[in-house]
């Protein structure tokens, strides 16, 4: 049974109950005190009284139902306002804004936790606070306590600051109206405490500065855009970048910007990163206002919502045409050379490939030429390397004035140029190309004081006989050319299987040259060295022997060459040194006393450090004395690196050590170049004594080297001789001593002894400085 019906029932039955006592007492009250004996009582009294009863109990039901429902109405109302009391409570104290609720005096009528948080305060203690004691100054004359009854013109949410009980100023957004409460007109204050939010704000705003700031000040061009690439904000790097006003560029797509040859490529990169990435970079060209190019590299960071759609982009825009002009020269140089400004090794071996790979699919024929200058490095020796520069210069300028080779001449290294002739469709145009080549090369070539005359040797490679790829068709084009200097150079081959078999040999010889040593298969002769005034032997030269048994007898201008590339020559040089010194002190021990041993010495022998001692050592080891030994040095070997030579030369004569130059007038020293170093005797080549008699320019070089030996001082020695006339046109030039097959061809040790006894010399070093 429901409360309500309930009640109703009680009313009810309270009402009957009262008529019942009601007519109880009225039954009481109304019955006469006494009735005579024998009377009845009234009857109709009683009857009324009856009646009485009925009609209460009947008027009880529906008064009944009247007092229930006014007592139910009342019930209601102060249920519903417990109700609503009870809501108002939750609700105050659900929010998370501190809630007072003021009287119109400033009293605190109400107020829910978060209040007492706000005003660090407890329940008691703020209850003793009025409002206004929370509001600064500033505020309430601003209105925050003005409005109090008052609310016309002050906005419902505000902004002030609430004061703490620490005196602690916060930051708070109020939201406030009014509330009648029992009959009273009361203000209810909402406050928010929005020191986090300010917190952000703030924070957001010198985000905002700092990003502005860098936006601005960036070195590097920055822009905002929108998803498809709209710039909606751009800074002055990038204006002075792409060369609009910023206004220009406002509003206007990165795509009208770019380079039409890049622009699939930005089309690309937006498509992709705006769909997919966070943030995209690519390198690309942008078109400047004015129309010129820029090198650019772009990046673009999308900036997306939660939902991940793409709400602007943050552009980097770094100009790279200063970089990419510094990579082209860097390229530039990678591929050409500085000093020539000709192709490189590189870039000729790349165009070579691309020649080679055409001529495969179309056929025909190319030729490959390696040109290497003749005796250049003597030009850097001894003249200086600016001067060898500038010929390299004008050589290569000559070079590309031939007009078949003119685009195909590469500066391979050093004095090395390589040309393609593409369109070579035999041997003998090739054959034309190189002499015309070599005829350009040998006109007389000026630098400052200096006019040179320089020469070139060439070997030629034909596609595709002589190889079909880039290395062996350049490769065989050296060989020719090592093969044109051997012959005597300033002149050109064509590589042939011949020499291919020579430089088979040639590695051969070599790895059988690395044992023979210490296999004793060298072995010294020696070739006397006669004075013309006396006809006596003064001395003799050791002249190195090879016989391997695998290749028998190898001349020495065969093997030597080849040592003379590696270090073995310095063993070998050492050893012929020692053996030499210890003959020539057997010989003299054996009464041949005043013999002077001439020893050959290469270039690379005698600039190895310590040279002077290595030889003072042996000198002390064989007991030889030092005048008794010579040092025979090629005239090549002196103009290589001067000032070295002069040093070690000193060295030798401090030791007593005699020097001479060997195979004079081959070189390229000049005469008074001579003076320069503290020389003994000069030899002229067997080459001018050949002719000696009937070439008046050989004789003619031969009496010019005796006459300038004698007025420097020295001695002249001439090689080669063979016949009486030959000795007969020295002797009568004033030629100290002679050395040939007139006399006696070189000969082991043992077979010439018989000889040198015949014709004694004089001691070592009389004969010295005729003059
Ligand atoms: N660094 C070293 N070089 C050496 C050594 N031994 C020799 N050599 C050099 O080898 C080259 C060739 O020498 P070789 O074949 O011994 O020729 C010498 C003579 O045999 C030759 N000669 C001498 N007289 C005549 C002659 O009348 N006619 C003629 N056709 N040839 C003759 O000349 C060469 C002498 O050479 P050089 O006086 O040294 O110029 C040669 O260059 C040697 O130097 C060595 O131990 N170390």
């Amino acid at each position: 049974m429901s409360t309500r019906l309930k009640l109703f029932f009680l009313i009810t039955l309270a009402l009957a109950g009262l008529h019942l006592f009601l007519f109880t007492a009225s039954r009481v009250l109304l019955v006469p005190s006494a009735a005579p004996a024998g009377q009845q009582a009234p009857g109709p009294a009683h009857l009324k009284v009856d009646n009485f009863l009925g009609w209460n109990l009947l008027a009880s039901l529906p008064a009944g139902v009247v007092l229930f429902i006014v007592t139910d109405r009342l019930l209601g109302v102060r249920r519903r306002e417990q109700e609503r009391e009870a809501r108002f409570r939750a609700v105050i104290g659900q929010v998370n804004d501190a809630f007072f609720l003021v009287a119109p005096d400033g009293r605190l009528v109400d107020f829910n936790e978060q209040a007492c948080a706000l005003a660090g305060l407890s329940r008691e203690a703020l209850a003793r606070k009025r409002w206004p004691d929370f509001l600064p100054t500033p505020c309430r004359e601003s209105g925050c306590q003005g409005m109090v009854g008052n609310f016309s013109g002050l906005a419902p949410v505000h902004e002030c600051s609430f004061q703490g009980v620490d005196g602690r100023l916060l930051p708070v957004e109020i939201n406030a109206g009014p509330l009648e409460q029992d009959g009273q007109t009361l203000v209810f204050y909402l406050v928010r405490d929005i020191s986090e939010r300010r917190r952000a704000e703030a924070q957001l705003r010198q985000s905002e500065q700092r990003f502005r700031s860098i936006f601005e000040g960036a070195s590097v061009g920055m822009c905002t855009l929108s998803p498809v690439g709209e710039i909606l904000q751009v800074n002055q790097a990038a204006v002075r970048m792409l060369g609009y006003d910023a206004h220009e560029l406002v509003g206007r797509r990165v795509h009208e910007l770019t380079h039409p040859e890049d622009l699939a490529a930005t089309e690309t990169f937006y498509r992709h990163s705006t769909t997919r990435d966070q943030h995209f970079s690519y390198h690309k060209r942008y078109l400047r206002k004015d129309g010129e190019v820029v090198w650019g590299h772009a990046s673009v960071a999308w900036v997306r919502d939660e939902q991940g759609e793409v709400q602007f982009g943050i552009g980097l825009l770094q100009d790279l045409t200063a970089h990419r002009e510094a990579e082209q020269r860097a390229e530039q140089l990678s591929k050409f050379d500085k000093l020539t400004g000709l192709p490189n090794r590189d870039l000729f071996q790349q165009r070579l490939k691309l020649a080679v790979e055409r001529l495969e699919a179309e056929g025909g024929s190319l030729a490959v030429l390696f040109l290497d200058l003749d005796r250049f490095k003597r030009i850097n020796d001894t003249i200086g390397h600016p001067t060898g520069d500038e010929v390299l210069r004008q050589i290569a300028r000559r070079l590309l004035e031939v007009p078949e080779a003119a685009d195909t001449v590469a500066r391979l290294g050093g004095d090395e140029f390589g040309l393609l002739l593409g369109g070579a469709q035999s041997a003998e145009e090739a054959g034309r190309l190189a002499q015309e080549i070599l005829r350009r090369i040998s006109q007389p070539l000026e630098v400052e004081e200096h006019v040179f005359e320089i020469s070139a040797s060439i070997g030629i490679a034909m596609l595709p006989m002589d190889g079909q790829d880039v290395e062996s068709l350049l490769k065989n084009a050296e060989m020719a050319m090592y093969q044109t200097k051997s012959e005597g150079r300033n002149s050109y081959q064509f590589y042939s299987i011949e020499m291919h078999a020579r430089a088979v040999y040639g590695q051969m010889l070599e790895s059988h040259l690395l044992q023979a040593l210490e296999r004793g298969e060298l072995d010294l002769h020696y070739q006397p060295q006669v004075s013309l005034s006396g006809q006596e032997v003064v001395g003799v030269e050791a002249l190195m022997r090879w016989t391997s048994p695998a290749l028998g007898k190898v001349p020495p201008d065969k093997f030597i060459p080849l040592a003379e590339e590696s270090e073995l020559i310095l063993r070998l040089g050492e050893w012929a040194l020692r053996t030499a010194c210890r003959q020539a002190k057997a010989w003299q021990e054996a009464g041949l006393e005043g013999l002077r041993m001439a020893v050959n010495v290469s270039g690379r022998q005698f600039r190895q450090p310590g040279f002077a001692e290595l030889v003072s050592g042996i000198l002390a080891e064989t007991g030889l004395a030092p005048r008794c030994l010579e040092i025979e040095l090629t005239e090549s070997c002196l103009v290589d690196n001067p000032r070295e030579v002069q040093t070690i030369l000193h060295r030798l004569r401090y030791l007593g050590i005699q020097v001479a130059v060997d195979d004079f007038g081959t070189g390229y020293s000049s005469l008074s170049y001579l003076k320069l170093f503290p020389l003994d005797r000069i030899k002229i080549d067997r080459s001018f004594v050949r002719d000696i008699d009937n070439d008046p320019d050989d004789a003619a070089i031969a009496s010019a080297i005796i006459a300038m030996a004698h007025s420097l001082g020295m001695q002249v020695i001439a090689e080669g001789v063979e016949t009486q006339s030959q000795l007969d046109f020295l002797g009568g030039r004033g030629c100290e001593e002679v050395q040939g097959f007139l006399y006696s061809r070189p000969l082991p040790a043992a077979e010439l002894t018989g000889f040198l006894h015949d014709r004694r010399p004089q001691a070592c070093g009389e004969a010295r400085r005729a003059g």
